[in-house]
């Protein structure tokens, strides 16, 4: 029964990493840049360490995206009117999103820059 419940969970989540992709277009612009950054990597050739940083990075992007879209849908059930704490809200999830975003680009500049040129 614990089993079952525990599958039951994976089906649930994968719902909404499915959900995600079709009703945010930021997400799927985000799964196609990892794409696009691990096809990189397969090309340029990375040490073990430099995938595992990339990895950390991808998968912390795609779960901050993805929990933001969960906060703006808790917010918009929440506070359907205009609210000062309902606009903070969203926007320090977009904010806190930014911030890995922008961590995660220097990231990618530091393992990909040195290989390149
Ligand atoms: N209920 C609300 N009360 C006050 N401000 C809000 C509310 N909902 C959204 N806002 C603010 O309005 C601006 C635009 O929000 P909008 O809803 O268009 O986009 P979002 O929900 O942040 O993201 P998305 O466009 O992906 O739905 C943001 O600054 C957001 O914080």
């Amino acid at each position: 029964m614990k089993a079952i419940r525990f599958l039951r969970s994976f089906v649930f989540a994968f719902a909404g990493i499915r959900a995600a992709l079709q009703s945010e277009q930021n997400i799927r612009f985000h799964f196609t840049a990892a794409a696009a950054v691990i096809l990189a990597g397969l090309l340029t050739g990375l040490a073990a360490v430099e995938w595992l940083v990339l990895v950390l990075v991808i998968g912390g992007m795609l779960a901050f995206e993805m929990l933001n879209s969960s906060m703006e849908r808790i917010v918009d059930l929440a506070s359907p009117d205009l609210h000062p704490l309902a606009k903070q809200a969203k926007d320090m999830a977009a904010g806190g999103v930014l911030v890995f975003a922008i961590a995660s680009a220097i990231i990618g500049l530091l393992i990909f820059l040195p290989k390149w040129f």
